[in-house]
């Protein structure tokens, strides 16, 4: 069994009178893509928040490392990329990536620069300043920037939002790539198909982790053939459930 990076139990979050997480019990082992689905607005951000230590929960603990967080060491294995992009629109490409990567102290940053613009396809535009950039653009910066250096986790908040289904299949290549040499990726998504290449998938419905296995054994829990179909399928009995209360 691998150990787990990531270890969430049972974590309670509110936002005022809202309570987003319920009863969140989430383990992440080492060494596999994870996918965090769910409904928008189901709490997906705030659990990443809540695992960096961006976010107080009211209730329960987590640990990265066995550590707790906010850790200024344990950050900087931590390659993080929020749904916000926080990129400096007056540089360029390249002046924003060096800079993530002089604060990574990074050694070799050209190489690692040079490799991860080929992955996003940002090559050719490395020299233009970022306020230049498309939408698109600026995630596949934001892209680049969480996956400079060796980070042993990878948290990566709708990776792939406005960016083209070939570029995409490469990411995701890359990501298994990373995932090959025993890195940890936790990804959200609300692209089914990329769910799919998870190694497992966990859904948040209501508050909690109502499911957590690998695609192929979600799709026999459900009997269904692909992961939208068992989020569909675990949406309506989860709404059945609560007009039934
Ligand atoms: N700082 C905050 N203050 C108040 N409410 C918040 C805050 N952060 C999140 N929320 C609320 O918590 C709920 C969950 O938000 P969150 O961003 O975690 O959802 P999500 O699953 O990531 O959604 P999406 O898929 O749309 O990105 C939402 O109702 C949101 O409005």
């Amino acid at each position: 069994m691998a150990n787990n990076v990531i270890l969430m139990r049972g974590i309670v979050k509110k936002f005022g009178q809202q309570t987003v997480l319920r009863q969140v019990d989430f383990q992440i082992p080492e060494g596999r893509i994870i996918g965090l689905i769910g409904p928008s607005g189901a709490g997906k951000s705030t659990i990443i928040k809540i695992i960096l230590g961006m976010e107080v929960p009211d209730k329960g603990s987590t640990t990265v490392f066995e550590q707790t967080m906010p850790n200024r060491k344990l950050l900087g294995r931590i390659g993080y990329m929020a749904q916000s992009d926080a990129l400096y629109e007056q540089l360029t490409g390249q002046e924003n990536l060096q800079f993530y990567a002089d604060m990574k102290a990074l050694r070799n940053s050209k190489q690692f620069i040079e490799h991860i613009a080929e992955v996003v396809d940002l090559t050719k535009d490395l020299d233009k300043r970022v306020s230049g950039y498309s939408g698109g653009m600026k995630r596949r910066l934001s892209l680049a920037i969480a996956m400079l250096g060796n980070n042993d986790i990878l948290i990566l908040d709708e990776p792939t939002v406005g960016v083209d289904p070939a570029l995409r299949r490469k990411i995701w290549q890359e990501l298994q790539n990373l995932r090959n040499q025993g890195k940890t990726i936790l990804v959200t998504t609300h692209v089914m198909d990329e769910a799919q290449l998870c190694d497992d998938v966990a859904l948040l419905l209501d508050g909690k982790i109502i499911a957590y296995d690998d695609p192929l054994s979600l799709e026999k829990i459900y009997q269904v053939n692909s992961i939208e179909e068992v989020f569909l399928k675990a949406e309506g009995l989860n709404n059945a459930n609560n007009s039934n209360r």
